[in-house]
């Protein structure tokens, strides 16, 4: 039939799984975690693309583009913390019939891909900072249960590497890019993030700090990193000899940042948005926002309504919505109705021979499903507002269920409490990693450990006194906790 076969509240990963398809937006793959990505869903990239290319340019960061193979040798060179890594590494061993003579790395990420060119490039202080960007893909051949989107074993993504000849210029280029992912997130995807800091047991382990947007899914009670952005401190720099000489004449290390968003940004925003209907999408990203469906009776004039509806879509086009409408003959109004549900877009305007008669249209809302009757004269207006209030109120909605989700702590009753009650957990923390560690521990089960999700920039009260909820030590800062994907 039409509908979906599972109800989000009720069987969320099967929910999930058959919205993205039934959407039109992934297509499974014959090899498990790779994923055929649909028009509609890389129209929702190449907008997400569009807003963040124009933004790294206004920093003078450039774009390149480097090779997809990684040698053995080079890749061994961040080994020291590799090794947790290296189950995940993807190798070509042949060509054809003959072996390669030495295995080649599929980039899982291309910091050793780069940084040989970097040693290279740069010289003096007049050859910072160096600030480049690339949109591609990488192969991390995970083994968790794969899902559309949030884990997959090939994703696109943006990854940004940056050198600098001071610390400064680095810890500031951290925030400004942290802060576009938050847009990205809220002002594109309407859905609400928190900026904050790894602990040093989740952070990127080649890095000198972490910084990140996480989300939560309120329906799963599970956390998921959005975005990172990391400052590697000098780490990479010693590793591959990343000195310039700088204005005292003095051989000095560059201070490096790299950051990453990536198509799991379009997997959160399904997770929050979708509904027992299929997806909603937000405006911003929608890139079908009003479709306009004629609505045909036995004796009516349809030649009228198809132009109607043709004159319609012209009007919102000139206007700069992004409409069209659906004349496929072969399936009926209500049909239609769903199926276009089903895609998530956001308005649906339906034209029949009383609309005509009264130069109106009938307007619904994919959101809240509200119907108004719009006359033909105002609708530019009418739909300027409704588009910017669906994506207003998609927001708020899920702002306002996250924070219901919220739960503050202070003993390890409450944790356990609110951590099976699918909460996102915000609770004093002590700030040692063996803690952190026995956390984990202590959680461990057949829907994963708790663990740290960031500590919140945006830091609440920390009472003098206040204890840490897992050892009863002095507490040093509000920290996020919570099952994540
Ligand atoms: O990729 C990063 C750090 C960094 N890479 C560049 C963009 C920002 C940020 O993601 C961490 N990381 C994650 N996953 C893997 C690696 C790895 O370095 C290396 C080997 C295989 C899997
Ligand atoms: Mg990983």
């Amino acid at each position: 039939g039409l509908g979906l076969a599972y109800a989000k509240n009720e069987s969320f990963g099967e929910w999930y799984s058959e919205v993205v398809v039934n959407g039109e937006m992934i297509e499974y793959y014959d090899i498990s975690g790779c994923y055929i990505l649909r028009p509609s869903t890389m129209a929702i990239w190449e907008t997400l693309q569009a807003f963040f290319d124009v933004e790294i340019k206004k920093m003078n960061i450039k774009n390149a583009y480097f090779p997809l193979f990684v040698t053995e040798n080079v890749l061994q060179k961040e080994k020291d913390h590799i090794e947790g890594f290296a189950p995940e590494v993807a190798w070509v061993t042949k060509s054809g019939q003959s072996d390669l003579e030495v295995p080649i790395a599929i980039r899982p990420t291309s910091e050793t891909v780069m940084y040989p060119y970097f040693s290279k490039w740069i010289r003096g202080h007049r050859d910072l900072p160096l600030k480049l960007n690339q949109w591609c893909n990488v192969v991390r051949w995970e083994f968790s249960h794969p899902t559309p989107f949030i884990r997959s074993r090939e994703f696109l993504w943006q990854e940004g590497h940056t050198a600098f000849a001071t610390k400064e210029e680095a810890d500031t280029e951290v925030l400004e890019i942290l802060e576009l992912y938050r847009r990205i997130y809220e002002e594109y995807l309407a859905v609400p993030v928190v900026k904050g800091r790894k602990s040093e047991l989740e952070k990127f382990a080649g890095g000198l700090y972490t910084t990140s947007v996480e989300a939560f899914i309120p329906d799963t009670g599970r956390g998921v990193q959005g975005a990172t952005s990391h400052c590697l401190g000098q780490n990479f720099s010693k590793m591959f000899e990343i000195d310039f000489e700088n204005e005292k004449g003095e051989k000095a290390k560059v201070w490096q940042n790299s950051w990453a968003y990536s198509t799991r940004t379009i997997g959160v925003m399904v997770m929050i948005h979708g509904d027992n209907k299929g997806l909603v999408l937000p405006p911003k990203v929608a890139n079908i926002q009003v479709i306009v469906i004629p609505v045909p009776y036995r004796d009516a004039d349809m030649q009228a309504i198809f132009a109607a509806c043709s004159s319609t879509v012209e009007l919102l086009r000139a206007a700069g919505f992004r409409a069209d409408h659906d004349f496929r003959e072969n399936y009926s109004p209500g049909w239609k109705y769903s199926n276009w549900e089903m895609k998530g877009v956001p308005l649906r305007i339906e034209i029949g021979p009383k609309d005509i008669a009264n130069e109106q249209v009938r307007v619904v809302r994919r959101d809240n499903g509200a119907k108004s009757d719009v006359q033909v004269a105002s609708l530019v207006e009418q739909v300027t507002d409704m588009l910017s209030n669906i994506q207003e109120s998609l927001f708020n909605a899920a702002k306002a269920k996250r924070d219901s989700c919220l739960k503050v702590v202070h003993t390890w009753e409450e944790f356990m409490a609110a951590l099976n009650n699918k909460k996102l957990i915000l609770a004093p923390w002590c700030d040692e990693e063996e803690v952190e560690k026995d956390v984990k521990a202590r959680t461990k089960g057949e829907n994963g450990a708790a663990k740290t999700l960031c500590s919140p920039f945006d830091q609440p009260e920390l009472p003098e006194g206040t204890l840490c909820f897992a050892s009863g030590k002095p507490a040093k800062k509000w920290t996020y906790w919570g099952r994540s994907y």
